[in-house]
């Protein structure tokens, strides 16, 4: 007989006073948090993962988890279920504090079922999730489950989407945060594609629709559980996850320090903390970091360094569309997201990957009243046929919408070169940025100087005696006319060109005349944003 059968029966004994029924409680409380069997955690461990609660407690401030139904049980039957009747159903729930701010979270127990999800386990989750909407507080879900309980059928398929739901409705309300740290397949893949962050840690945790036996029966594809969904293929192809990591400590610890980025909830700002470094800081180096050739590649995470508090950030989807950089940092203490062009990878451009990318940060920082900074150095969005046949079209559009749709504050600032669509995409004036600023280097164009004397002087370069030098003539001409920021400064279309080394004073004056901008969008049940 398992230890999991012998906890389906009734407590023992019949306590004749209080203090009876007191120890009773803790009894059945201690074979509850034991779990099914110490060979069964043995079996956790040595795969490298920890148990639920050992999770739960390197997540929340010690001694500050409060469970909920820790007693319950599933009533399912048949398969052999009645004899295994372990308390939690294989998933934990409870509230406890982040660095004394209050977080939901449950947690699923691969120790039983396989952290599988029936009708019970389910209700426990939507439970929380409930409470977590009401308290206005984040969520964690720490998932190493199974997806549906096989044994429970359609009972289990309807607590998956009693979750999908509540996940929809908490969305842009609280932080809802997916740490995968088991192989999680099928319906618990869904409900964390629905959150803000998902996490992963390599090794150990996959995320499929279907694993590796059904892919191989319908494709004839042979493929390993990481090939097909472990931590780096989410982080670097398939952009489902947005933190990788390489041990469950490191991954939770980082957990923490995103939500001490960000608000409670939708009502409330980021919290603010008091910032040694100071807002005035020159950065004199940054016009050496940024070279004046607008060819060459430099490296933009070095430049955000330089400019955020303590050169301090947190980038998401880092190794996913390189060519752009999604960070949440602060200015002078105040929690801000930045959006860079990367010119050091596929020179910066916006692709169909880096546009998505961007977008939904954007969206996830529209929600949690978190203001936008963006750098741009942009030579466009990248021609090609993969991409235009890929949907170009409908994926920068959501950049677009996104930003247009965005009312947190919005300040962009011109590092070097801005062109075409992109320089309006990526929170130009004219689509509603609050402030735009340039650097003294920037070049706003449609296009670079060398396509657009092709296209507007393309007669006098073939007609000319010498056409190359006519084409030189008119290029050089062409910059000297347009392609400076003071073409754009006179016309008010940005608000002013700064010194580089004044961006970081700049920036923060400009976030603290903004902090209390309201703005509201005109009434709409939602809008229709582009897919
Ligand atoms: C998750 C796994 C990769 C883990 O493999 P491991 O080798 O680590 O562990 P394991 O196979 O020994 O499983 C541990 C224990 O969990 C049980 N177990 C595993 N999956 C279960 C499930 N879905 N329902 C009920 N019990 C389950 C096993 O019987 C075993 O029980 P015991 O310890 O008693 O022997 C594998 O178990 C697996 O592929 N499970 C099936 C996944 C799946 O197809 N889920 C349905 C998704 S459909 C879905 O969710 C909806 C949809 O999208 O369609």
């Amino acid at each position: 007989m398992t230890v999991l059968e012998e906890t389906t029966g009734e407590p023992a004994g019949e306590p004749t006073d209080a203090r009876g029924r007191v120890a009773e409680l803790h009894e059945i409380r201690a074979q509850a948090v034991a779990g099914p069997s110490e060979k069964a955690t043995e079996a956790q461990h040595a795969k490298g993962k920890l148990t639920a609660r050992e999770r739960i407690e390197l997540l929340l401030d010690p001694g500050s988890f409060q469970e909920v139904e820790q007693l319950r049980r599933h009533r399912a039957t048949g398969f052999g279920l009645e004899a295994k009747k372990p308390y939690s159903d294989g998933v934990i729930t409870g509230w406890g504090t982040v660095e004394g701010r209050t977080v939901f979270v449950y947690a699923h127990d691969f120790r039983i079922f396989g952290g599988a999800l029936g009708e019970a386990h389910a209700t426990k989750i939507h439970k929380i999730m409930d409470m977590a909407i009401a308290a206005g507080a984040p969520l964690v879900s720490l998932n190493d489950g199974a997806g549906a309980r096989i044994q429970e059928g359609v009972s289990a398929l309807a607590g998956y989407g009693g979750i999908f739901q509540r996940n929809t409705r908490a969305s842009g309300v609280i932080p809802q945060i997916s740490v995968m740290l088991g192989p999680c397949a099928g319906g618990a893949a869904y409900s964390p594609a629905l959150t803000d962050f998902v996490f992963m840690v390599r090794e150990t945790s996959q995320m499929f629709i279907t694993g590796p036996d059904v892919v191989k029966a319908v494709t004839g594809e042979e493929i390993t559980q990481n090939g097909l969904g472990g931590a780096d293929v989410h982080a670097e192809t398939s952009g489902v996850c947005h933190f990788a990591y390489d041990d469950e400590e490191t991954c939770i610890a980082e957990v923490r320090y995103l939500l001490s980025l960000l608000p409670q909830n939708n009502r409330e700002n980021p919290p603010r903390v008091e910032c040694a470094d100071p807002a005035d800081r020159r950065s004199d180096v940054l016009l050496d970091l940024v070279p004046a050739d607008g060819n060459r590649p430099y490296d933009m995470a070095k430049v955000i360094e330089e400019i955020v508090d303590d050169g301090e950030y947190l980038e998401v989807h880092e190794r996913w569309a390189r060519n752009i950089i999604c960070a949440l940092a602060r200015l002078d203490g105040q929690v801000v997201g930045i959006i860079a062009n990367q010119p050091q990878v596929l020179a910066g451009v916006l692709d169909i990957e880096a546009s998505e990318k961007a977008a939904r940060f954007v969206q996830m920082c529209d929600a949690f009243n978190v203001p936008i900074v963006t750098f741009l150095d942009v030579p466009g969005f990248l021609p090609g046929v993969d991409q235009e046949h890929g949907g170009i079209i409908r994926h920068g559009a959501k950049l677009l919408y996104a930003y247009c749709n965005a009312t947190v504050p919005r300040i962009s600032l011109i590092l070097r070169k801005a062109y075409g669509g992109a320089y309006i995409v990526m929170d130009s004036q004219s689509i509603g940025a609050d402030l735009t600023y340039a650097w003294p280097t920037n070049e706003i164009a449609v296009m670079g100087a060398e396509g657009a004397a092709n296209v507007i002087f393309r007669r006098q370069i073939a007609d000319a005696e010498d056409p190359e030098a006519m084409r030189q003539k008119m290029v050089k001409e062409y910059k000297a006319e347009l392609m400076h920021p003071y073409y754009a400064a006179e016309r008010g279309l940005v608000d002013d060109v700064i010194d580089p080394a004044e961006t970081r004073e700049v920036l923060v004056k400009s976030l603290a005349m903004l902090q209390s901008k309201h703005a509201d969008l005109p009434s709409r049940k939602h809008g229709n944003p582009p897919q």
